[in-house]
């Protein structure tokens, strides 16, 4: 199996005569992230259950080396009738045992999740129930996580809070396998992209633009005269900024790490907060 804990050879799927998988071979090393794109319905789901033996293939076979561990967070979870709270201290238990619950209320305090523990679940919204999927992933300490969607309908802060989660356990050996609309997630994340295409897993020409730049990124609080505003910043920085996407009171900004204390210096002078800056790499 050379370097690869996963597997996969020949792997393909029909659904009812209708063939949505065909021939797919794949494998993943320790450490590596991996990310499928693909239209809707293109077979990205249908993959990660196969690749994690929640679904069998109709022909073709899955391997996994001995020992390695894997979770899925799934792209959508069942609204049960048992509070956040209760399900977590549920899960936590059968997962870890008693080991750093401290971990588990970190989870909470970072994805902003502390108000809603005593809220049944079957009433939480799309977006908290995948937070609630990702911490009960994490907390389990897996080798092998396949993430179908795992951003979906989460805020930004939350998605970054992920990304940056992500990234630390991928230095720290876990694998990953993702499907995601969001490119973002997997430009930051990706060693490989591949695109499911007619059945056919394409080696991520279409995706793998080139060379990798970083960029900078900002989250902004709007202040007083956000259209102006915008103006002045594609006026004064140009092609330097990269693009300015509207969340809410947010403003997420992507700009080349260049311009990034000029920017810190012109928002200061306007008086608009900036919540949070990171640096990526992406692909260009
Ligand atoms: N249990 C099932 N029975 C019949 N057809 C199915 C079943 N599950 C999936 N399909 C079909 O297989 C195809 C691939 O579905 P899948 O959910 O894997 O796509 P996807 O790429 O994950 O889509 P999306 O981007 O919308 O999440 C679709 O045409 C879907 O209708």
């Amino acid at each position: 199996m050379n370097n690869s804990i996963l597997e996969a050879k020949n792997v393909s799927k029909k659904y009812e005569g209708k063939t949505v998988l065909q021939d797919i071979s794949l494998s993943a090393g320790k450490g590596e992230a991996i990310g499928l794109v693909g239209v809707n319905g293109c077979g990205k789901s249908t993959l990660l259950r196969i690749l994690s033996g929640l679904s069998n293939p109709s022909s073709g076979q899955v391997s996994c080396s001995p020992g390695i561990r894997m979770a899925l967070i799934p792209d959508r979870y069942e609204k049960i009738n048992m509070t956040l709270q209760k399900f977590m201290d549920h899960m936590y238990r059968m997962e870890t045992d008693r080991e750093n619950r401290d971990e588990m209320g970190r989870y909470f305090r970072e994805f902003h999740l502390e108000s809603m523990l005593d809220t049944p679940m079957k009433y939480l919204s799309k977006g908290t129930l995948q937070k609630a999927g990702v911490i009960q992933a994490l907390l389990g300490r897996r080798e092998l996580l396949f993430l179908d969607e795992p951003l979906s309908g989460q805020d930004t802060l939350s998605q970054m809070t992920l990304i940056q989660e992500l990234k630390k356990r991928k230095a720290a050996g876990m694998t990953l396998i993702m499907a995601c609309h969001e490119t973002y997630l997997i430009e930051e994340l990706a060693d490989r992209i591949y695109e499911i295409k007619d059945g056919h897993l394409e080696d991520g020409i279409s995706y793998v633009y080139g060379i990798r730049r970083k960029k900078a990124i900002l989250l902004v609080k709007y202040g007083e005269d956000s259209g102006q505003i915008k103006e002045r910043l594609e006026k004064q920085f140009g092609e330097s900024l990269y693009g300015m996407t509207d969340y809410g009171s947010l403003c997420r900004l992507e700009a080349d790490v260049q311009i990034a204390e000029e920017l810190f210096r012109f928002f200061g002078e306007i008086k608009w907060h900036i919540v949070r800056y990171e640096e990526a790499e992406e692909l260009c």
